[in-house]
């Protein structure tokens, strides 16, 4: 499986670092990438030994299997449709770039005319297979989440107490904090969608941990699940958990059992 990789930052080096050097995933191997940073992009070309493109245009036409975004939730909604029309499989770690239904059901038209998939890891969360087995029969009523985080790895201004910065929906809380609330459009698109999926950010001074609360009912029963995780070195914004979800989703796409 030949990857093409968009975005050279904590995830995109994650990725090169487990698959290119500790081969983490059998038969797959990064041999292209794009990142804005042109110095960087050659550095991370000559360190996990594969091609350095000028643009994502030059990447998407290239003679790679899939592409594997890492970047941001515009560089998702500038070039997700071309990927798809050039025949190529996607994974996306900017899941908030398909908040919007209309837009996510216009690419799933073009996956399904073209023959491709995209892949939408589960980030820094779980508890989306409880989602979609309660709404399959539309029996999901509520789904709420709580995200707690160090003002660094949010806005970055300093308080002195913790302070709810956002209190709506998945939709509006993506808009605001496109760095910070993928986990919310995850969320949504398994469950109720992003106008239905509640969402609260608090920046806590004394947080260490980036967590994310989760809460649903319905016909099921009930779930609470808080996932505490701990930030990457490089980028506090950044769960460890959401890149080995990525190398996870890489790992397990054309196995023959899927498992949840
Ligand atoms: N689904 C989830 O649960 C989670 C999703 N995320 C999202 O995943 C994405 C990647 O995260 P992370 O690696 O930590 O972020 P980083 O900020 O560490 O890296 C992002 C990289 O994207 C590159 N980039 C920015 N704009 C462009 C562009 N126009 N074209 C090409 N490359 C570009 C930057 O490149 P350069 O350095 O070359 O300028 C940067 O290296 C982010 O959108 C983040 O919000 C993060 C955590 C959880
Ligand atoms: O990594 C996290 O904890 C969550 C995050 O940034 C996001 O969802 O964008």
């Amino acid at each position: 499986m030949k990857l093409g990789l968009i975005g050279g930052g904590n995830i995109g080096k994650f990725l090169l670092q487990s698959i290119n050097s500790d081969k983490l995933v059998d038969g797959a191997q990064f041999v292209g990438l794009y990142t804005r940073n042109q110095e960087k992009a050659n550095e991370l070309a000559e360190e996990y030994d594969l091609r350095s493109y000028q643009s994502i245009d030059e990447l998407i036409a290239s003679d790679i299997d899939v592409i594997v975004e890492a970047a941001t939730v515009d560089v998702v909604r500038a070039h997700a449709t071309s990927v798809l029309t050039h025949g190529k499989d996607l994974v996306v770690s900017s899941v908030g770039a398909f908040s919007d239904n209309d837009y996510f059901l216009q690419l799933e038209t073009i996956c399904k005319e073209q023959g491709t998939t995209i892949h939408l890891p589960s980030g820094a969360v779980g508890g989306l297979d409880i989602l979609k087995a309660a709404k399959a029969i539309g029996a999901l009523q509520e789904v709420s989440l709580t995200t707690t985080k160090p003002p660094h790895a949010l806005n970055g201004v300093t308080l002195e107490n913790k302070t709810v910065l956002f209190e709506g929906n998945a939709y509006e809380a993506i808009k605001q904090f496109p760095k910070n609330i993928n986990v919310s459009i995850i969320l949504s698109l398994a469950g109720l969608g992003s106008k239905e999926t509640k969402v609260k950010i608090i920046a806590d001074p004394k947080a260490t941990k980036n967590s994310h609360e989760i809460t649903a009912k319905g016909a099921f029963g009930k779930v609470k699940l808080v996932v505490e995780n701990d930030p990457m070195p490089n980028n506090p914004k950044t769960s460890y958990l959401a890149a080995l979800s990525v190398l996870s989703t890489l790992k397990h796409k054309d196995q023959s059992i899927k498992v949840g």
